[in-house]
């Protein structure tokens, strides 16, 4: 690296946009998250900046939320363990726990997520990572491709059932829209102090 006036700082050498691990949940796990999924419960989508409304042009998808309740605890666990490994391996950030409950998110003919960031002011300027279980085959539908925006590329997560996307909660992605069938996923966010 070329500094002028360099401090001596560390580097990352490990950091990376995003990674995923297939197969981090398997068929039997996917059906009770899925069976999760109460009719009753279902919201409309809110913005994430943690204010009250809607933007239908940034975000048109249902979710419901998974409570971290003594029967759940086995995925917050299981989803947890890997964040501080994946932590401890490729970003060495401070994080404490999950930030809200872990959503469930369903998305319809139609439905999509537009490019974002999961970090911003507020409550989510403690996101640190965020996590992205695909719960659907990709058979079961067309569009919906989780994506990252890398400088003025655009790369496609992977989409088999059960594989889980870890990716800094200030990378740019979005969920294109839906064209055919169902999407659904699990989202978590881990969050940590405010970045120094
Ligand atoms: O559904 C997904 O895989 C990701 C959705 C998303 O980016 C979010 O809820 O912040
Ligand atoms: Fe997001």
């Amino acid at each position: 690296m070329s500094v002028t006036f360099p401090f001596g700082l560390p580097q990352n050498h490990n950091f990376s946009q995003f990674i995923y691990y297939h197969n981090f949940l398997n068929a039997g796990e996917i059906d009770i998250v899925r069976g999760l999924w109460q009719r009753n419960e279902e919201v409309e989508a809110k913005l994430n900046s943690g204010e009250e409304g809607f933007d239908d042009a940034l975000r048109k998808t249902k979710v419901a939320f998974i409570e971290p309740q003594k029967e759940n605890h086995w995925l917050y666990e299981k989803l947890g363990s890997l964040a501080i490994k994946c932590n401890q391996e490729r970003y060495g950030f401070e994080i404490l726990g999950f930030h809200y409950n872990l959503q469930l998110a369903k998305y319809g003919e139609g439905d999509f997520f537009n490019w974002h960031l999961d970090f911003g002011v507020g409550p989510i300027s403690n996101r640190k990572l965020s996590i992205s279980v695909q719960l659907s085959d990709p058979s079961e539908y067309e569009g919906g491709e989780l994506q990252f925006m890398i400088n003025d590329e655009i790369i496609n997560a992977p989409k088999e059932k059960g594989t889980v996307i870890i990716f800094p909660s200030f990378i740019m992605h979005r969920v294109t829209p839906i064209t055919k069938g169902t999407r659904q996923s699990i989202v978590g966010w881990i969050a940590g102090p405010p970045y120094r």
